[in-house]
């Protein structure tokens, strides 16, 4: 059994997500070596994304970790998120950078940095692995981005189709029958 049989393609590998991984902590370092920023995981699916990136920023910097829930209810641009984990350090003055795996409709990442600049955050900036425009229902972009992704429902590397599929080392779509059964 390998997990691999499961992919309709890969669209990512790991030596790519890797690589750009390494020139994303690279840029982070060059911004903010002197700054000690606080650099906040949205759980689970940023996880991966997390590990790897502070493991490749030669500079001080915290950690801290949220869990939102994001309930898309029909096709307006207000979606209502829930905290199901606050963070356990104070944003007040911090230069933030919101960790995430990606960006879809905008709507979780639009609801935190609201919410850090409500709670007098110094900076708040984005740094996603994938961004996916085709999805977007608010004007969010991201200030560091991996990579661009065509409108397709991916897994991998923290993205989960019903909660498996987040340990994949790389990023892929599935084949119809994972879905359809
Ligand atoms: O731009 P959006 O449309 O808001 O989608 C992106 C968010 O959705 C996914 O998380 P999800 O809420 O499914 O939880 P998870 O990270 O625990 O999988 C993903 O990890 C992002 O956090
Ligand atoms: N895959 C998994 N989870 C997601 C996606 C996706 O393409 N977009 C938003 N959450
Ligand atoms: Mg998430």
């Amino acid at each position: 059994m390998t997990l691999m049989n499961d992919m309709e393609k890969v669209l990512i590998s790991e030596e790519e997500i890797q690589h750009k991984v390494g020139e994303l902590a690279g840029e982070l370092t060059a911004d903010y070596g002197d700054r000690f920023p606080l650099l906040v995981c949205v759980l689970k699916g940023a996880m991966p994304f997390m590990s790897d990136l502070v493991k490749k920023m030669d500079m001080h910097l915290e950690m801290d970790f949220m869990d939102v829930s994001t309930y898309h209810g029909g096709t307006t641009s207000t979606g209502e998120v829930k905290i199901e984990k606050d963070l356990n350090t104070s944003v007040e003055g911090r230069d933030i950078l919101i960790v995430e795996d990606i960006i879809d409709s905008g709507l979780t990442l639009g609801y935190l940095v609201d919410l850090f600049k409500y709670r007098k955050a110094k900076s708040v900036k984005i740094v996603t692995l994938l961004d996916k425009p085709s999805g977007r229902k608010n004007d969010l972009h991201a200030d560091y981005s991996g990579f661009v992704i065509p409108h397709e429902f991916v897994v991998g590397y923290g993205l989960d189709y019903e909660e498996k599929y987040r340990n994949l080392p790389y990023v892929g779509v599935l084949k119809p029958a994972v879905y359809g059964g």
